[in-house]
């Protein structure tokens, strides 16, 4: 069994360590452990491991996640392992706070590329703090999209503020950049600890094995994307430049050589641009849906669960990433869409 790790992202400010203070407050049965990672401030050895009552705090040397620390945060995760199979420390989790200015990619690649890692851990899901009150203002700002456009889920915070925008208007907002993350409005320093964790944790967002197509399908009935009655929708009325997100849906089986020809192309085209693609696969000749989970470069395809007998096969894609091109993007899968027999 390995440990579930939540990477814990959100723009300067947002309430990060405000969320992690009450995690660790207040558990809900989970023993957590934490790894922190502070931007410009007075690093402390990456080997250094504190403790503080029940809590298990590693705090990672100064340097952004992102970009200067990533093999520590592989040292840092192999240790706190090391540490709980000699039975000198206990945890059921792993929190890892990125600094507000991270972009999540590269850490969460660090999971997929390192099978170190991946023999003790696994990602559940990249959870992801907004401020309710300087939503607006930050989403100029490349890293708070990224942020947004990686999540699994998202805390709207600060709720309880007179400056906070609505939470209905705030989540319209965010599904320009992330239409298929469930968003939690909420004062972090009062919510329930009970409803929030229900919401962060136990995502199983990159879980080969399962991606519950309701979370798709939720988000492409909603608001934005309009009724499911065509293959291909592009985020229309809040499409940006430089963010955009496009769903490829399909009710026939894809050829899934061509389709991983397909992706290597789109790979090859867009590279670390291609931000996240993700969703299930109606493919020929495949009893069971496949899953297909992506992270810039990085895309693995696993198998899921079979299709139930009155279950209606489909495939939908998921793609976010900076200046994609959604017909071209359509265009190269629907190639793939395998002739029915005449
Ligand atoms: N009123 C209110 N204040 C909040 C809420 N969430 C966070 N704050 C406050 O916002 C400020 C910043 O919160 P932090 O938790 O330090 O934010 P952070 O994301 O860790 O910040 P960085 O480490 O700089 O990226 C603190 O003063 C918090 O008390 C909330 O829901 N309501």
């Amino acid at each position: 069994m390995t440990i579930p790790v939540t990477i814990l992202t959100g723009f300067l400010g947002s309430g990060k360590t405000t969320l992690v203070n009450r995690i660790l407050r207040e558990p809900m049965g989970e023993r957590v452990a934490v790894i922190e990672n502070e931007y410009g401030e007075v690093g402390v050895d990456a080997e250094f491991l504190a403790r503080s009552g029940e809590e298990t705090i590693i705090q990672l040397e100064n340097g952004c996640l992102c970009c200067t620390v990533r093999g520590d945060l592989a040292r840092a995760l192999h240790e706190l392992a090391t540490q709980a199979r000699d039975q000198r420390i206990e945890f059921d989790r792993v929190l890892i706070e990125t600094t507000g200015l991270a972009d999540p990619g590269p850490i969460i690649q660090t999971f997929l590329a390192e099978t170190a890692i991946e023999s003790m851990f696994h990602l559940d899901g990249i959870v992801t703090v907004v401020d309710a009150v300087h939503a607006q203002s930050q989403a100029d700002r490349l890293e708070f999209r990224a942020q947004v456009a990686y999540a699994d889920r998202i805390v709207v915070s600060k709720l309880d503020l007179p400056q906070a925008q609505d939470a209905a208007a705030i989540a319209d907002g965010l599904a320009r950049w992330n239409p298929r993350a469930p968003i939690q409005a909420c004062n972090l320093h009062e919510a329930q600890m009970s409803t929030l964790c229900d919401h962060l944790f136990q995502v199983r967002g990159f879980a080969a094995d399962y991606v519950p197509p309701e979370e798709i399908g939720r988000a492409l009935q909603g608001q934005v994307w309009g009724a499911l009655d065509g293959r291909w929708r592009k985020v229309g009325a809040h499409h940006t430049e430089e963010v955009n997100s496009c769903v490829f849906t399909s009710q026939e089986a894809l050829q899934l050589d061509c389709l991983n020809e397909a992706l290597d192309k789109l790979i090859a085209r867009y590279g670390s641009r291609l931000w996240r693609c993700k969703g299930i696969l109606h493919a020929e000749g495949h009893r069971a849906r496949l899953i297909l989970q992506g992270v810039q470069g990085l895309i693995q395809i696993g198998s899921g669960m079979m299709w139930r007998p009155y279950e209606p096969r489909r495939t939908v894609l998921v793609f976010i990433g900076q200046n994609l091109e959604p017909e071209l993007i359509q265009e190269a899968l629907l190639q793939c869409v395998a002739v029915q027999p005449a």
